[in-house]
């Protein structure tokens, strides 16, 4: 017998959770089921342990620059503490039962399994059936994306989530994909004493940002000691005595480990939704502005395709409540999407790049300011390596993007985030005071140029 429910949520991720708990508070029956852990990729395997290892890196990093600006310092790297916190503090050692409790404490039906869409209204999790009246919210995420690389699948590679379980930092690592991932980590891992090589088969890091910012990391990366190889396609991956070996065109690198990050496989094949109407044949699906993707079916987080972020899941699943709620929200705006990859430095990034406006059709003017040269970045000297890079719509005379990299590059990301979510009139951003000496004054050294 078909038990009767107002809403399933199918995936717990950030947004699941989150809309599920919100609906449970309202007074909904609500199912939530996880087939995996309760929080979904970011705090187990995402964000927060790999900015755990960020976070160590980092003051490694800010310690050997000490002999530069304070005297000495000597700096003996240990992973151990990073290691104890993504266990102890990050996912209890990959337990979820402090997430599901707050779930089942906010009213919510907590189902463990694998869940199917059976037709409208109805989802099967193993042999329970359920009737849905009101919402199927669907947030089930990716998975890494492993490309077919010759030998590759029969040898033992990482992907993030056995990097983030990593007790010490290995001798030296091979990472495929220079996105952000790949980038977080093999700074990370470098920074510890991990002899790391970067395989990227784009001619730039960081590909989906400005050409800038990929420049300067692969400059920063070079100057640390990171071997990066760009527009390598590789060709071949074996293991033999415990040892990788990466081969692209003349190139060969060994090494003790090897890191897949060359992007995710979105979780939609396998959830039934041809029974609903919906081709789930494409790398995401097509919702509208309610997040809606058939009648009674929503999908929200990495499977819409508009930015695979924490806080993209969160705002979609805030949509979606009101939604389901009948509670007035114009629905979602994708003009002012902020990113950051959290590599020294920070590369933040709002909106368009330069060729995705130029690519629209709009009339396009940019600017970029150097941080080096900004009275902040002069004083900060070292690891002061960064820009910002404006991008306009000159017949509306606002901000459609821009790129805020550098020390703390993803806090100074927050006004340009506002300017190209307000659509503020340049003019208006022109006439602000701007603190002096802050690194986010560089922006009005941009706007001048502009
Ligand atoms: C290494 C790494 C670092 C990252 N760092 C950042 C960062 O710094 N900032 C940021 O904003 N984003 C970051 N991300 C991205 C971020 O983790 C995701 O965007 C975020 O988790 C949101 O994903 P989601 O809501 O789509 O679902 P996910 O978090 O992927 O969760 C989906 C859940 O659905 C479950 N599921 C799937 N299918 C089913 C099914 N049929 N039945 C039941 N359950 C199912 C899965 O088990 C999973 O728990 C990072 C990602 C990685 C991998
Ligand atoms: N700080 C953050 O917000 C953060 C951090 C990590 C991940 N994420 C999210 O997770 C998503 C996935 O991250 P990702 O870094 O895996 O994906 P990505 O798509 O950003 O980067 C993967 C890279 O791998 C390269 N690649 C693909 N096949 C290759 C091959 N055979 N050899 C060499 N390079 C190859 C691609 O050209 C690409 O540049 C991102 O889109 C991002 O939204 C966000």
């Amino acid at each position: 017998m078909a038990e009767q429910v107002d809403v399933v949520v199918v995936g717990m991720g950030p947004g699941g959770e989150s809309a599920a708990a919100e609906l449970a508070r309202a007074g909904l029956v609500v199912v939530g089921v996880e087939r995996r852990l309760v929080g979904g990729e970011c705090p187990y395997y995402g964000c927060i342990p790999t900015k755990m290892m960020v976070r160590g890196s980092d003051a490694l990093a800010e310690a050997r620059r000490v002999a530069d600006l304070a005297g000495t310092a000597e700096v003996t790297p240990d992973f151990a503490p990073v290691a104890q916190r993504i266990r102890g503090e990050a996912t209890d050692d990959w337990d979820d039962q402090v997430a599901a409790d707050r779930f089942t404490d906010a009213g919510g039906r907590l189902v463990r399994g694998e869940a199917v869409i059976t037709g409208p209204g109805a989802v099967r999790v193993g042999d329970r059936e359920f009737t849905v009246a009101k919402a199927i919210i669907l947030n089930t995420g990716t998975e890494p994306a492993v490309p077919p690389i010759t030998g590759l699948a029969d040898t033992p590679f990482w992907t993030n989530r056995d990097a983030v379980a990593a007790t010490e930092a290995p001798d030296s690592l091979i990472v495929l994909g220079g996105g952000a991932i790949g980038l977080e980590m093999a700074q990370a891992f470098s920074r510890f004493g991990t002899h790391v090589t970067v395989f990227e088969a784009a001619d730039r890091l960081l590909a989906l940002e400005e050409p800038e910012s990929g420049e300067l990391v692969e400059k920063v990366f070079r100057e640390e000691g990171i071997a990066v190889h760009t527009g390598a396609s590789v060709e071949s991956v074996s293991h033999e005595d415990g040892r990788f070996a990466v081969t692209a065109g003349t190139v060969t690198v060994e090494a003790d480990r090897l890191l897949v990050a060359t992007g995710r496989r979105p979780n939609i094949r396998d959830l039934g939704l041809d029974t609903v109407g919906v081709d789930a044949s494409g790398r995401s699906l097509d919702a509208d502005e309610h997040l809606r993707v058939a009648d009674g079916v929503y999908a929200i987080g990495d499977i819409v395709g508009k930015g695979a972020f924490t806080h993209m899941s969160m705002y979609q699943a805030a949509i979606v409540a009101d939604h389901v709620l009948g509670k007035d929200n114009a629905g979602a705006e994708y003009h002012a999407v902020p990113r950051v990859t959290f590599t020294d430095p920070e590369v933040g990034a709002v909106g368009l790049t330069e060729q995705q406006a130029r690519d629209q059709g709009l009339n396009v003017a940019t600017s970029v300011s150097e941080i080096p040269s900004s009275s902040r970045g002069w004083i900060h000297k070292t690891g002061n390596e960064g820009f910002i890079k404006l991008v306009a719509d000159t017949d509306k005379g606002v901000l459609v993007g821009a790129t805020s990299a550098g020390p703390t590059g993803g806090e100074v990301l927050s006004m340009l985030t506002l300017a190209v979510h307000e659509r503020t009139p340049i003019a208006n951003l022109r006439r602000m005071i701007y603190a002096y000496p802050t690194f986010h004054r560089a922006v009005e050294d941009a706007l001048s140029r502009l």
